[in-house]
This record gives structure tokens, sequence and C-alpha cells, in this order.
């Protein structure tokens, strides 16, 4: 196994969960100078990249030209991408990629719920809270949840939410993704955090996770790792390892 981000606070709390794997072996933890080379050098089968949106992308591409399966958690993935990427894996039929914006098992149940939630309520929002040393906005999650929960709603024939505002200035009113308003708070003493607010005439639902500490998303990584080699092609979201999809 291989770590690519390892000094990185995602990073370098892989490799200590990969390190106390019985089942796994660290060949390499790599950081922003090393060569990608390294990685099959060192015989690693499957890499984990926890790097920056920037170079992201460029990594996947790399492992896939090497035959190195990649669990990928590093944000900053639209559409184009992905597609470029399932693109280039019809030429790799051997090699997996597994694209999840958050490995946090809460998380990810936090997003299957909202789905299922949305088309019974007239409104819904999406407020996403990190660490400020966060350089992405709106969090990969809070893209994935708004895209999922937009899917059903319009599956369900929903109407977008009502907002008869005005914004006297750019941005008050969030970001709309898909038809959903995603708000981005950033504030010290935050890790990640995601609440999904549902509301109906005299009802609110709000479906909230907090990750407190990353140790939450490892066991999310792990599982990935244990199964990218096992699913070629391209995999969006942990959703499809723990049959929430
Ligand atoms: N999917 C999830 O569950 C999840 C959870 C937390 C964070 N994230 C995402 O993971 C990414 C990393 O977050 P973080 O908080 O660890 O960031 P970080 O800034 O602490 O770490 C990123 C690391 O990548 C390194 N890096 C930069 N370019 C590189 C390159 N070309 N090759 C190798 N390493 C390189 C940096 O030097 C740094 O050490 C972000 O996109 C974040 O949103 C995803
Ligand atoms: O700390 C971060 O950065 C996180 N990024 C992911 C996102 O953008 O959704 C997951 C949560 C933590």
């Amino acid at each position: 196994m291989a770590v690519l981000g390892a000094a990185g606070r995602m990073g370098s709390t892989t490799v200590r969960a990969v390190e106390s794997a019985p089942d796994l072996e660290l060949v390499a933890a790599l950081d922003a100078s090393d060569d990608l080379a390294k990685v099959a050098a060192a015989g690693a089968q499957v890499a984990v990249d926890f790097t920056v949106p920037s170079v992201t992308e460029g990594n996947v591409h790399a492992l896939v030209d090497a035959g190195v399966h990649a669990v990928v958690g590093t944000t900053g993935w639209d559409d184009a991408a992905r597609a470029r990427v399932r693109d280039h894996l019809a030429d790799r039929p051997d090699v997996g990629v597994l694209i999840a914006p958050n490995f946090a098992l809460g998380a990810v149940l936090t997003m299957a719920f909202a789905a299922r939630a949305a088309r019974w309520f007239e409104s819904v929002e999406i407020v996403e809270l990190h660490h400020p040393d966060k350089v992405d906005a709106p969090s990969g999650t809070a893209l994935h949840t708004a895209h999922a929960v937009a899917r059903a709603r319009r599956a369900a024939g929903v109407e977008a939410s009502p907002d008869a505002t005005e914004q006297s200035l750019d941005g008050a009113r969030g970001a709309l993704v898909d038809d959903v308003r995603v708000h981005a708070v950033r504030l010290r003493g935050l890790t990640a955090h995601e609440e999904v607010l549902l509301g109906n005439p005299g009802e609110q639902l709000t479906i909230r996770h907090d990750s407190f500490d990353r140790v939450s998303f490892m066991p999310g990584v792990l599982l990935a790792v244990r199964q990218v080699g096992s699913r070629p092609g391209l995999t969006v979201g942990l959703e499809h390892l723990l049959d929430l999809a």
C-alpha cells in the first residue's frame, strides 16, 4: 500500500491506520516533492490519495497507467474530471479507482438519509462546517449531498425550494448546487460537519453529522483499500460498498 499526501492531516492519519492494520503493509509514503514512480517501484497494489484538489486527478491517471488501484479522498472532482478517469480506465479494465468525498460512516448515512427524505419536504438547504485550513468550498461532501438530494427530488417531480429573497449582497444565500442552496462555514475548532435542513409548513427535519476527529474516516478508507481491487472501473462514493446506493 502507498499513501500520497502522507505528511498532511488525512495522509498521516491514514499512515497510522494502515500501520495498525494486520492485513495491510505500507510500502510507500509520499508527499509533495516525491516522485510518483516510487509507488509502483515499491510494489504497492493500492494507493490512497489525500493530497490537494489541484494534483489529485494527475495522480490518479499516473496510478492507472502504473496498474495501481486508487482510493481517492481528495476533493475537487467534477463531472468532467471523473469522465476522464472513466475513459482512461476503459483502457485498463484490470484497475479500480474509488473516489469518495467522505469516508465517515455517519456522513455516508447522512447523505443516504437526506436523499431518502428529500422528496417529502418543500424546502431543503445544506450547511457544511469545517476547519479554516480547508482549501476548497463547498465541501465535496456537500456537493455530493446536494446532487443526491436534487436527483431524488427531480425523480419525484418536486419543485425547487421556494425562495422569494432578493440578495442585497452576493453570496448571502450561499451557492446554488443543482438547485439546492449550500452554505460553507469555516471556523477554528471545527473538523468536518454537515447539516441537511428540510422544511415543511410547521416542521423541520435536521440531519446532522459531526466528524470530531479524523480517525472517523479510517474504517471507510480501510474498507475501500480492501475492496477497490475487486471493483474494476470507477466507483464514486462509499455508499456503493455499504449497500446504501
Ligand atoms: N474523503 C474524505 O473522507 C475526506 C476527509 C477529510 C479530508 N478530505 C479531503 O482530503 C484532502 C486532503 O485534506 P487534508 O486536510 O489532509 O489536507 P492537508 O493540506 O493537511 O494535506 C495535503 C497533503 O498533500 C500534500 N501534497 C500536495 N501536493 C502533493 C503531491 N503532488 N503529491 C503528494 N502529496 C502532495 C501536501 O504537502 C500535504 O501534506 C482535501 O481535499 C480534503 O477535502 C477528504
Ligand atoms: O477536512 C476536509 O477538508 C474535509 N473534506 C471533505 C469534504 O470536502 O467533503 C470531507 C470532510 C473533511
